[in-house]
C-alpha cells in the first residue's frame, strides 16, 4: 500500500479509537474485518500506530498541538512505526520539517505528565503506593507484554514441552517465578504449535498462573471459579484438580463461558461445568450454599494491571468507574463467600493496581465475616514452593499477593485468601 494511503487508514483508525466507546482491540478488529483488503503487513502497522497513540497519548497529542492537518493525520506521523524514509514520501516538505522538529524532542523537554502518559488522577494514586519507584512503574506500563504460556499438568511436564517448544524452533525459558509457566521470546503465532494444538499449553500470563495456584484444588473436591470469563483459571483450577471432583465456571457473560468450550476441548478437562448465572445472588448459588470446599473470585475490576496489554483502559477507566466497579467486587465477595462449606478456601483476585479494588475491599470483607480467618499469601507461595515468595507479597502480616510489571515483569496482580472457620 502507498504510505500516503497507510497514514489515511491510521488516521481513520485513530479517530475511531479514541471515541473510547469500545475496547481498542474489539475495534481494530472490527476496523480490519470492514477492511479486507488490508494485508497482513499493513495490519501489524495500523496497529502498533493505535497502541503506541494510546500508550504515549499525552506526549504526542502535545507534539501534535504544532504542524497542520487533522489531529488524527498528525498523530499517526508522529507514532508511525516503520521506515522514517518510507513515511517521509508521503508527507509535505512543512510535515517533513514539523516530525523533524518533534523527533528531536528528548525526555529532558518533557513536563512530567508527558513522561509517564497517565492521567493525573491515575498518577496521584499510584505514585502515593510506590512513592520513588513511580516512573520505573509508568515506564513498565508503557512496555509491551511478554507472550507467557502454562503447561497442563494433565498432559506435560514443563521440561518436556520446553523440549517440544525448542524443536518447532520457538525461543523459550522457564518463567522465574510460575513452576508451570513459559515464556517466549517475541510473539510467535501458536496455532500450528503442536504443543498448543494438542492442549499441552495454553496462553496464560505468569501472574495469572500464580493465582490458580494460590486457591490450590486438589483432586475430587467441590470448586467454583465464581467469575470464570472465558476460563483462563478455569483451565488451570481443573488440571490441579487431575480431572477430578466437580469445577464449576460461574460468570454472568454466557458469550464469555461459550469462549471457554473450544479450549476446555482441546485441554482434556470434563471435570467442568460451565454456569451462566444472572447476577451474584442467583437462585442456583444459593443451593451450592455451604457446599463448596474452594472459591476463586477473579473480580471484574478496573483492569489497570494490564496496561501493558490494554493500554486503552486508562483512558476509559475514571474515579467513578472504580467506585462502582469496588461496589460489585465487594458484592460479588460477599456472595461467593457463602458458598463454602467449613474449613474451605476463599481468593480474591483482581488485576487492577489500586487499593480501592483490593486491600479496601478484602479488609471491608475482613471486618464483617469474622468466620474467615484470613491466610497469609505468603506462606501459601512458599508451600508451592514459588521463587522468592517474599517478593511477592505486601502488608504487614505479608497478607496480600501484590504483583508489579516494574518489580516482577508480571502484569499487576491483587490476591487475598481466607478459610472458612471450621
Ligand atoms: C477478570 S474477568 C475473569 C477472567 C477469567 N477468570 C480468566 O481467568 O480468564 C471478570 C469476569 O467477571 C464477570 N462478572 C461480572 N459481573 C459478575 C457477577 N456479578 N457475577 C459473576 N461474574 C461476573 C465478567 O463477565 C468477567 O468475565
Amino acid at each position: 500500500m502507498h504510505p500516503k494511503a497507510l497514514i489515511d487508514e491510521s488516521a481513520n483508525l485513530i479517530e475511531q479509537v479514541f471515541k473510547f466507546e469500545h475496547p481498542a482491540d474489539a475495534v481494530v478488529s472490527r476496523y480490519f474485518r470492514e477492511h479486507r483488503s488490508l494485508g497482513p503487513r499493513e495490519r501489524a502497522t495500523l496497529s502498533d500506530t493505535v497502541f503506541t497513540i494510546l500508550r504515549e497519548r499525552l506526549k504526542l497529542e502535545w507534539l501534535a498541538r504544532s504542524g497542520s492537518g487533522s489531529k488524527w493525520r498528525r498523530l499517526a506521523i508522529l507514532a508511525f512505526p516503520g521506515d522514517r524514509d518510507f513515511l517521509k514520501s508521503a508527507l509535505t516538505d512543512a510535515e517533513k520539517a514539523w516530525l523533524d522538529t518533534s523527533l528531536a524532542v528528548t525526555d529532558a523537554d518533557l513536563l512530567v505528565p508527558h513522561r509517564h502518559n497517565l492521567p493525573e488522577w491515575l498518577a496521584v494514586a499510584l505514585r502515593a503506593q510506590v512513592g520513588a519507584e513511580f516512573d520505573e512503574l509508568a515506564q513498565s506500563l508503557n512496555r509491551p507484554a511478554p507472550l507467557d504460556l502454562r503447561v497442563n499438568v494433565l498432559k506435560k511436564k514443563r521440561e518436556a514441552v520446553l523440549a517440544e517448544l525448542k524443536q518447532a524452533g520457538l525461543v523459550c525459558v522457564p518463567t522465574p517465578y510460575s513452576p508451570l509457566g513459559i515464556r517466549l521470546q517475541g510473539k510467535p503465532s501458536l496455532s500450528k504449535v503442536p504443543a498448543f494444538v494438542q492442549g499441552e499449553v495454553e496462553v496464560q500470563d505468569e501472574g495469572s498462573q500464580l493465582l490458580a495456584l494460590l486457591l490450590d484444588a486438589k483432586r475430587g473436591e467441590m470448586v467454583v471459579d465464581f467469575c470464570a470469563g472465558a476460563g483462563g483459571k478455569t483451565l488451570a483450577i481443573g488440571a490441579a484438580m487431575r480431572n477430578s471432583g466437580r469445577l464449576y465456571a460461574m460468570d454472568t457473560s454466557g458469550h464469555r463461558l461459550d469462549a471457554l468450550k473450544p479450549r476446555l476441548a482441546r485441554s482434556g478437562l470434563s471435570n467442568v461445568h460451565p454456569l451462566a448465572i444472572a447476577h451474584e445472588r442467583d437462585d442456583r448459588i444459593k443451593r451450592l450454599a455451604g457446599k463448596i470446599d474452594r472459591v476463586l473470585v477473579d473480580a471484574p475490576c478496573s483492569g489497570l494491571g494490564t496496561l501493558r496489554r490494554n493500554p486503552d483502559l486508562k483512558w476509559r477507566q475514571t474515579p467513578e468507574t472504580v467506585a462502582a466497579q469496588a461496589r460489585l467486587q465487594t458484592a460479588i465477595l460477599n456472595s461467593a463467600a457463602r458458598l463454602l462449606k467449613p474449613g474451605g478456601r476463599l481468593v480474591y483476585a483482581t488485576c487492577s493496581l489500586l487499593q480501592e479494588e483490593n486491600e479496601v475491599v478484602c479488609e471491608a470483607f475482613g471486618r464483617s465475616h469474622t468466620d474467615f480467618d484470613p491466610m497469609p499469601v505468603l506462606g501459601l507461595l512458599q508451600a508451592l514452593k514459588v521463587a522468592d515468595p517474599d517478593t511477592l507479597c505486601s502488608g504487614e502480616h505479608r497478607q496480600w499477593l501484590r504483583l508489579w510489571p516494574h518489580r516482577h515483569g508480571m502484569d499487576g496482580f491483587f490476591a487475598a485468601v481466607w478459610q472458612k472457620k471450621a
